[in-house]
């Protein structure tokens, strides 16, 4: 799992270890460099005779990059410096000189955008040194242009140069992730000592690359502070789930009860019963009319049709709120599981059941599976005038004030799906593929999220302590990851998204949801 802490967690966990002295600046530099370093190795450069600009800002951010710089001039490359902040770091620089990098005053030139893409032109590696933990705000002038025409240059070069942040890619917000400003879009980010919560949530993570964090030697000081974002792995998803035994029949695997599909949308029902079958569960009773019912038994005629026990609840993909029958089916779906402390997904129609507070204080075991569009309805509806483009612009803090509001755990769906409980940390998984923004998914991922909260309903049906509050949160990210690589496997595509993959259905997805949750568990 990835661990990201807040600006205040990593200064409070420096303070101790810079007053005693000890070299974080140095061991941040020499790990940047040697990271450089490998990325020019691994597109087949060598190191020795490669130029490499170094973009310099006004505070320590810039001093790592410095350092570094003094490390690759000693290995050979021939090393550049773009002086962009008004006091550059003295140390650094006096290191940097010494080892032969060559400084340019870029901010007395006529043209300083100009200036420092003409040094951008001949390096292979641009390391952008200008702010990190320290930056307020959006990147302030000259910063803000040299930025945006370095990025114009980068979408414009052939040669495709290496763009290395130092700790964050400069310009974006540091703990919520936005992006108030140009920023120059990182291949790598070297971040120092943890994980920054930016480097995770939307949307700055889509500007972050590949995210390497450099051991400081905080990590004891650091435990002692809750993260405030953490993405799943899949070892940590592996230790999740729910995988049957010697001594497990269908109730102990978990019974999930399906109020989804409707007379008008009922291949709804199809796709979220193939979600939660195909992550694998012990039965899905399903609840709905003629139409959808003899769909979901033509697919999967293990489905039971019949009220009875089940341990978690799937409501409302596949369902218009106008559907007064329909609306009707998932309100006593609702009311049964709250009644029964079972976990329920809401998703899509069934969203509508917390559009007023008629179900206040819901408790985290319901977790709410909204998009964007969704989600600013909701809380349009709960009074907080929110448009799309708003949650677009900060899912994680709608996310987390719509888990407020209503006491649910929401479950934002989104090119990086992000999960907020009332308490507790984030969630921000990145593992789905463009190829997933296809019609019906969602509705897959709602039976995967079932399957699992039916896996563990009778854990938390039992939990008088609260011991697993969290524990729906964490899940529901699971399902996320899941669903995610699912969807990348169905495409043809690397568990890491590698490759350009090609067009999948819904259905496609939940055919490789029992292919994706075995590659986890080998
Ligand atoms: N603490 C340590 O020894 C270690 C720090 N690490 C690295 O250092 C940075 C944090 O360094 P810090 O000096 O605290 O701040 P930054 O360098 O990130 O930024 C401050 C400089 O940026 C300017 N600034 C601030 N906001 C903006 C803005 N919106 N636009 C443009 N420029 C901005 C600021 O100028 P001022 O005039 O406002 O003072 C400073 O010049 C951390 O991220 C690590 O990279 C080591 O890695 C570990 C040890
Ligand atoms: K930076």
């Amino acid at each position: 799992m990835i661990r990201a802490h807040t600006v205040a967690a990593v200064r409070e966990a420096e303070a101790p270890r810079l007053t005693a002295g000890e070299p974080l600046m140095a061991r941040a530099a020499f790990a940047l460099a040697t990271r450089v370093a490998a990325e020019l190795r691994e597109r087949g450069h060598r190191v020795s005779g490669s130029v490499v600009l170094l973009l310099v800002g006004g505070g320590n951010n810039g001093g790592d990059a410095l350092f570094a710089g003094t490390h690759l001039a000693r290995r050979g490359c021939q090393v550049h410096a773009a002086l962009l902040g008004e006091r550059p770091p003295a140390a650094g620089l006096a290191a940097a000189r010494a080892a032969g990098v060559r400084v340019h005053e870029v901010l007395a030139a006529p043209d300083v955008p100009g200036a420092v893409v003409a040094l951008a032109r001949a390096a292979g590696v641009w390391v952008d040194g200008l702010t990190g933990i320290g930056a307020r705000g959006p990147l302030r002038a000259p910063l803000t242009a040299v930025v945006g025409a370095l990025a114009a240059e980068k979408a414009a070069s052939p040669d495709e140069p290496v763009v290395v942040a130092v700790d964050v890619p400069s310009g974006i917000g540091v703990d919520d992730g936005a992006l108030p400003g140009p920023v120059l879009p990182a291949d790598v980010t070297v971040t120092m000592g943890t994980a920054k919560p930016g480097l995770l949530l939307p949307p700055a993570a889509a500007v972050a690359g590949r995210v390497e964090v450099v051991d400081l030697g905080l990590d004891g000081d650091l435990a002692a502070a809750a993260p405030a974002v953490c993405r799943l792995a899949p070892a940590d998803v592996a230790d999740l789930w729910p995988v049957p035994g010697p001594a497990d029949q269908k109730y102990t695997r978990g019974v999930l009860g399906v109020v989804a599909g409707s007379q008008a949308f009922p291949g709804a029902a199809v796709l979220a019963v193939a979600g939660a079958v195909g992550a694998g569960l012990g039965m899905v009773r399903y609840r709905g009319p003629e139409v959808p019912t003899g769909l979901v038994h033509a697919r999967h005629p293990e489905v039971v049709a019949a009220p009875g026990r089940v341990q978690a609840w799937v409501i409302g993909s596949g369902i218009d709120p106008d559907d007064a029958a329909r609306t009707q089916a998932m309100e006593e779906s609702l009311a049964a599981a709250l009644a029964a402390r079972l976990p329920v997904a809401l998703d899509a129609g069934g969203l509508s059941l917390v559009h007023d507070d008629g179900h206040p204080d819901l408790p985290a075991t319901v977790v709410l599976t909204p998009h964007a569009g969704e989600l600013a309805t909701l809380l349009t509806a709960r009074g907080e005038e929110v448009t799309r483009a708003d949650v677009e612009a900060a899912p994680a803090r709608h996310a987390r004030l719509a888990a407020e509001i209503t006491g649910a755990t929401v479950l934002l769906k989104g090119a990086a799906t992000v999960v907020a409980a009332p308490d507790g940390p984030l969630y921000a998984q990145a593992d789905a593929t463009p190829w997933l923004a296809t019609a019906g998914a969602g509705d897959v991922l709602a039976g995967v999220l079932g399957a699992l909260l039916a896996g563990y309903g009778d854990a938390i049906a039992a939990d008088e302590e609260g011991r697993l509050t969290a524990l729906p949160a964490r899940l529901a990210a699971a399902a996320a990851l899941v669903h995610g690589r699912a969807a990348r496997r169905a495409a043809g595509q690397g568990p890491d998204g590698s490759g350009p993959g090609a067009p999948i259905t819904a259905q496609d997805v939940a055919a490789a949801l029992p292919g994706a949750v075995g590659a986890l568990l080998r």
